[in-house]
This record gives C-alpha cells, structure tokens and sequence, in this order.
C-alpha cells in the first residue's frame, strides 16, 4: 500500500471482492434508460430542456454506482480492461435505437471513452474518464474526464463533471459507494446545474442524498428549479415558486436491457469475450486459473506494446482520437469552480472519431456501429 500510485488496476484484491465486469462495461450505465435520454431533445422551451438533461443525469446515478451493489450485495473490483478493449451494444426500445461504442483508449493510466447515440432523436453523448485513487480511512477515488450531451436539433452542448467517491462499508466487508463534494452540468444555451452530494449523517441523513440548483451561468442565487433526495430513490424537482413541476422514482423506471453480440459473433477485442476465461474462473471461485488467464491477457499485451515501440507506432485506437482540445470546452468548464481543461487530461483528451467509426470493420459495423449521415454535425 505504501508505494500505491493511484492506479486502483495495481491494487490486488481478495478472490470474494472480484467482478466478472470489466470497466469499458460501465460506460452503459450512462443510458439504461434511453427514455430519459432522449427527452431533452422534445423540449423547446431552453430552460426545460436544460431541466430535463439534470433529470436523466441524476437518474443515471443509480446505475454508475450503486447497481453493482444491488446485483451483486456489494461493490466489487472491475475487471482491469487492456488497451483497445472494446464493448459495443445497442438498446432497443419506443425511443428507437441507442448505440453504444465503449473503448479503452489508454492502458497507463486506464482510460475508457465512450460514444452512445440515438439518430432518431438526434442525441449523442460522447465522454471518457479514469480513476485516481488514494487511501485514507476509506479508499478515496477522483475521477478524471467528463461527459458531453450533444442535442442536435438545437446545436446545445452540455459539459458534466464527475463525481469524486469514496467506498463505504469496508470495515463491514459489504463495499458501496458513496459520492463526494459537487458535480456540474453546464449548458452552451447559458445555464448551469450544480448538484450537492451528501450522504449519510448530513441534512437528511440518508445515504446517496443530494440537492442540485440550476440557475443562469454565474448567477447562482436565481435559481431556476431545485431538486432534491435520494439518487438510488426518488428526488423531487420543483420550481423557482417550490411548485413541484417533476418527480423521479429509480425502483419504477423501468430499464432496457443492452443488446450484445452473441459471444461467437464478438471480436477478439471485444470484452466479454476476451475476459470469457477469466470471468468463468472468477464465477468457480478458481483462483489459479483467474491468475494463469490473466497473465496470459496481460502478457500478449507487453508483447504488442513492445513489438509497436520496435516499430515506432502507437496503437491504433478503433473509435477515438487524442486531441488537444474541444472548442467548446474552454467556454463551457469556466462555469465549474477549479475546473480546467489541464486537469481534466489524462494522457490525452478523447474525442470520438467518426471516420473511424465509418471504417471500422465486421463485426462492428454489421452489429453495433450502424453510423448515418444525419445527426452527426
Ligand atoms: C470494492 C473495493 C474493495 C475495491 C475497489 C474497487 C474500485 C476499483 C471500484 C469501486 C467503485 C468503482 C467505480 C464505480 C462507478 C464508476 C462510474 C463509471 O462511469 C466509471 C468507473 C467508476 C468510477 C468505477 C471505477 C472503479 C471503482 C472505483
């Protein structure tokens, strides 16, 4: 623990405390209700629409970090995903077809982007993010990266930050994850919503609670609405009058299970197939093999990273590209107390490459990529 660099891939973790998930999974957790997500694009009303973006944000926070926990009874180690490992999946539902393209753009540190649209609708989400951990009395987690929601027919961008963390209930052996601090969603069309988390033994003193406000860029005090409760509940939104103009109930939304290609008809790179030996001697409780399995991922990676330096090239990323910058990042993160685009790199910022979309290869295209013209400004 003492030489631990906040690369939680490096921490080793008791057999009973492993998933069978690898991280480029948790990038689905963004739109398991495409509903939510394609809502805001329906709303003219400016204001309204920044409102309901805030909605299915808040609803997704259930998903990123408690779902694990409910499923499994406790928070577990994810699968540490090599670099180009990719999970690709789509939804299917009333809002009509969501896709998701889910990559690990870097090894060291681990980074995961992530691409998920719905043509129909005319929304995109496009985002990446990594982990930097430190030990205290709890393992304390900040997440590098953010998210950005594209609507389409009103050429809006919306910058959301994410939360800091910290794992509760260690001591007891049932790991869960509490946020930390504030996250921000900001709006090209001019407002901001900033959400409190609080957690347990603060104002209302129930675990995963949080307040949020959304107001006009820099005027925090003219509050537009107010939501507040629980992430894993139900939360309330109301107006700037307290009128209650929306509510929100986790247990009765229903989600659409992810489409993924059955495992025969995946890519060598594709997750679940790739991990399939692992994650099958993880289920057994058969900690030779989960070992031997791994080392063997972990090795043909040293040797394809070693065999690129010879050659003097990088890996080829199937979805994204390293940029400098987003043009409308610098506008919109001034929003965010202590944000800037130096601290949101991490070995480079991601963005989602079309043209690599386009030209990327069977089994993608035939399964998951399906990319058409119209509403990829
Ligand atoms: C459970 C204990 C014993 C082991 C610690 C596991 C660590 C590696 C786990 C616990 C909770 C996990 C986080 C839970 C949710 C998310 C949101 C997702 O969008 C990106 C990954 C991220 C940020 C996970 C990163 C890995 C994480 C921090």
């Amino acid at each position: 623990m003492a030489s631990f660099n906040g690369d939680l891939s490096s921490m080793t973790a008791p057999a009973f405390i492993l998933s069978t998930t690898s991280l480029t999974e948790f990038s689905a957790y963004w739109a398991e209700m495409p509903s939510l997500l394609v809502a805001p694009a329906a709303e003219q009303d400016p204001a309204k629409r920044s409102m309901l973006v805030l909605k299915w944000f808040l609803s997704t926070l259930k998903q990123q970090y408690s779902s694990r926990n409910e499923k499994l009874g406790s928070e577990k180690k994810p699968l540490n995903p090599f670099l180009g490992e990719l999970f690709l999946g789509k939804w299917e539902d009333e809002s009509g077809t969501t896709q998701l393209v889910s990559e690990q753009v870097s090894h060291h540190p681990p980074v995961t982007a992530y691409s998920i649209w719905n043509s129909k609708h005319g929304v995109r989400l496009q985002g990446y993010n990594a982990q930097k951990a430190s030990f205290g009395r709890t393992i304390n987690v900040k997440q590098i990266g953010h998210a950005v929601l594209h609507i389409d027919a009103f050429n809006e961008d919306y910058l959301i930050t994410l939360p800091s963390l910290h794992i509760e209930g260690l001591i007891t052996g049932s790991p869960y994850v509490e946020l930390n601090k504030s996250t921000y969603i900001v709006s090209s069309s001019g407002y901001t919503s900033k959400i409190d988390y609080s957690g347990k033994g603060w104002v209302s003193g129930k675990k995963n609670s949080f307040t949020a406000t959304m107001y006009p860029h820099g005027r925090e005090k003219d509050v537009i609405y107010t939501v507040d409760g629980q992430w894993t509940e139900a939360f309330t939104i109301k107006d700037a009058k307290k009128h209650t103009v929306d509510s929100y109930n986790a247990k009765s939304m229903p989600k659409t299970p992810l489409t993924v290609a059955p495992l025969e008809e995946q890519d060598a790179l594709e997750s679940r197939r790739a991990w399939r030996k692992v994650a099958d001697a993880i289920t057994k409780g058969d900690m030779d093999t989960t070992s031997a399995e791994k080392s063997l991922i972990e090795n043909q990676q040293r040797e394809m990273r070693k065999k690129e330096q010879a050659e003097g090239r990088e890996w080829e990323r199937r979805f994204f590209t390293r940029v400098d910058r987003f043009d409308y990042f610098e506008k919109l993160i001034k929003e965010v107390p202590g944000a800037s685009i130096d601290s949101d790199k991490t070995n480079g910022v991601w963005e989602f490459d079309r043209e690599k979309a386009k030209a990327a290869r069977p089994p993608f295209s035939s399964f998951s990529v399906q990319l058409d013209n119209e509403g990829w400004s």
